[in-house]
């Protein structure tokens, strides 16, 4: 089977700023990847990186492949790099939705893709592509929702429209980036849930960054883990150890170590842990 993800000789600098450092990369199962990290270890930048959104330094190495396409080479978009945008669903922290459209069309725009430009300029889907659209909507639990705007939905709302965006989309892979930062607890569980379902159910491999490392051990069974922009881990989630994490986020200080699970919340700098045994 083709690589999921492959990553070569990545390095991204931001005038004196080395956010990526040599990062090779190889992920070859369809399971929940969380990327994880401390603030400022690369994680956005490598998942914009993947999604063809940013271009890398010009180096020789230089190289990424998601599910086999070639996204870029030496810093430059290969002559896929269309096609790799239109097979990867992005869900953001921000949800990215048109706020004064109802969710049904910011739904339908997800099939903009693959719809004749004639249709998308008039806003005329097909009978068939609004089926579609219901279904992804159902899938996600919103469908009662579907004609309502979506500036009068909650976060939570909001952000499973996007995942039904990414569904209608035909997505083969999804990109989250920070999918929870901005929700309660109840609704981050909703959405990281849904998002291990569709996962699971649709065999759809999801990328995510997260700050909550909890969540990242729960839902998602590898870690990729940055620092300083290069690989500090990469591995099993179950393979991880509270060790590791503490040094990953540099702040061994505040972590209890002998620290039972679940009852008490753990801080790794910005991340709130719970550790799940
Ligand atoms: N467009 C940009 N211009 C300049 N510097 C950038 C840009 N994007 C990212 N950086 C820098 O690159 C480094 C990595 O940033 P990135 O956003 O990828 O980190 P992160 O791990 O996702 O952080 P956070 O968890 O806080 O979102 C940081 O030092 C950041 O300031």
């Amino acid at each position: 089977m083709d690589s999921i993800i492959e990553v070569n000789g990545l390095t991204k600098t931001f005038g004196k700023n080395k956010a990526l450092d040599q990062i090779n990369l190889k992920i070859q199962h369809k399971e929940m990847t969380a990327l994880l990290g401390p603030s400022g270890s690369g994680k956005s930048t490598l998942l914009r990186h993947l999604s063809g959104l940013v271009f890398s330094d010009k180096t020789q190495d230089g190289k990424i492949q998601v599910l086999g396409k070639t996204v870029q080479s030496q810093g430059r978009a290969s002559g896929q790099v269309r096609n790799c945008r239109a097979q990867a669903g992005y869900i953001f922290q921000q949800f990215n939705l048109v706020n004064r459209l109802s969710v049904m069309t910011n739904v339908l725009i997800g099939a903009l893709n693959y719809t004749p430009f004639w249709r998308t300029i008039t806003g005329n889907f097909t009978k068939q592509q609004k089926a579609e659209a219901m279904a992804a909507l159902e899938r996600v639990g919103m469908q009662d929702f579907a004609h309502q705007r979506v500036s009068t939905l909650s976060g939570g709302q909001q952000q499973r429209v996007a995942i039904a965006r990414a569904l209608m989309q035909k997505a083969r892979i999804i990109f989250a980036d920070e999918p929870i930062a901005s929700l309660d607890p109840e609704s981050s569980r909703i959405v990281m849930e849904l998002l291990s379902d569709i996962n699971q159910r649709e065999g759809i491999p999801v990328i995510v960054t997260l700050h909550q490392v909890d969540h990242a051990l729960k839902y998602c069974q590898h870690v990729v883990a940055l620092r300083d922009g290069k690989i500090f881990y990469q591995g099993e989630s179950a393979a991880i150890d509270k060790l590791a994490l503490a040094e990953l986020y540099g702040s061994k200080s505040e972590m209890n170590l002998e620290v039972g699970v679940e009852e008490q919340p753990i801080s790794l700098g910005r991340a709130p842990l719970s550790l799940i045994s």
